[in-house]
């Protein structure tokens, strides 16, 4: 299960957060930049106060990729339970030489690589961070500019990004002007924590941290109780059309062609008064997943995409049955496709 990375300035934003669901202390100074830095007496502060019951990590900065820089920035936060280097613009060779340097000098320092959205990331890059002893490895955004990590990249990029830091033995994070309604379409990734903090105050980015906005956001990671008894609704999305590849011909290869989604899904009911994203079944999953099959290259059969769709969609323990309609709709005088209804089988 993912746990909430919650982001604090000092001792009294920290114990907020404990207090309200956050599994993970992160300290920074949010009033200067995305990695923007606190000094170590408060780092010294918020681990005397948090006392072990939550790791907590510290940013370094927003420094330039220099190791005679960021080397000493982390070594001056050895206190913190794993320290987050930010990874900005510049050749891969400072990069590299900033993971050298630091795989010389802190190696009893746990560390996380922090990249942005707005640069996209090279998985490739993974295991260079962990063999220079990293642990972990985040995507967040560095402009704060009221984007979110899903305005720079896709779902398919993020899953490709969590996917290959896992498989270089790195924790994974995602953060980036998060709001409630991300978590539901980032949780499927599977990354070890979502990070927030705009979504988290009361105004704005670098206002105080809100008591009541982090216990709700804490509730979105919890496991939902349904009655499995209780009423369904029916969530759906209609005529969704995706250009993609798609067709066993060979006249449909190397080409786009229309592909009109329709995706019905009978969810049980969590609330009769629904009042935050936990009580709902969010369609942004179903377009998602859509959006997810179209941009990984040629399917064949609509059969196949039918099918993938509708497992998608029942893997969400709320979801008891669906209908899942694919048409292509360039075929010629007519639109031409399937329609299925799977239902879940532990009913
Ligand atoms: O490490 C996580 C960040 O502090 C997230 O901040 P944000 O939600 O304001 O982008």
């Amino acid at each position: 299960m993912a746990k909430m990375l919650v982001s604090v300035r000092n001792v009294d934003e920290a114990v907020l957060a404990l207090h309200n669901g956050a599994d993970i202390i992160d300290l920074k100074e949010p009033g200067q930049g995305a990695l923007g830095a606190v000094g170590a007496e408060m780092l010294a502060a918020v681990q005397a106060e948090i006392a072990g019951r939550r790791p907590v990590s510290a940013v370094a900065g927003d420094l330039p990729m220099d190791p005679a820089v960021i080397t000493p920035a982390v070594q001056a936060r050895a206190a913190a339970d794993f320290v987050k280097i930010g990874f900005f613009p510049a050749e891969r060779e400072a990069w590299e030489a900033v993971c050298a340097d630091l795989a010389a000098k802190t190696p009893g320092i746990a560390k996380v690589a922090v990249f942005f959205g707005e640069d996209g990331v090279d998985p490739d890059f993974m295991p260079i961070l962990h063999q220079a002893g990293f642990t972990g490895a985040m995507l967040d955004t560095r402009t704060k500019d009221g984007r979110r990590l899903l305005d720079h990249m896709s779902l398919a990029a993020l899953r490709h990004f969590v996917d290959a830091a896992s498989a270089a033995g790195l924790q994974t994070g995602l953060a980036g002007s998060l709001e409630a309604p991300d978590v539901a379409r980032l949780l499927p990734l599977a990354p070890d924590y979502l990070g927030f903090r705009g979504a988290l105050t009361a105004g704005e980015r670098a206002g105080e941290l809100a008591a009541e906005k982090v216990k709700a956001m804490s509730a979105l990671f919890k496991p939902i109780m349904v009655n499995e008894a209780s009423q369904t609704d029916r969530v759906f999305i209609r005529d969704f059309v995706q250009n993609m590849e798609i067709g066993a011909y060979g006249f449909e290869r190397g080409r786009k062609q229309q592909v009109r989604f329709t995706i019905e899904a009978d969810v049980l009911r969590v609330s009769r008064q629904p009042e935050s994203m936990g009580d709902v079944y969010s369609y942004d999953v179903m377009m998602d997943a859509v959006a997810q099959i179209a941009e990984r290259g040629h399917t064949d059969l609509v059969e196949t995409l039918a099918e993938e769709l509708a497992a998608t969609i029942l893997a969400d323990s709320r979801v008891v049955e669906v209908t899942v309609r694919v048409e292509k709709l360039d075929l010629g005088p007519a639109s031409a496709g399937i329609e299925i209804r799977r239902k879940c089988e532990r009913l």
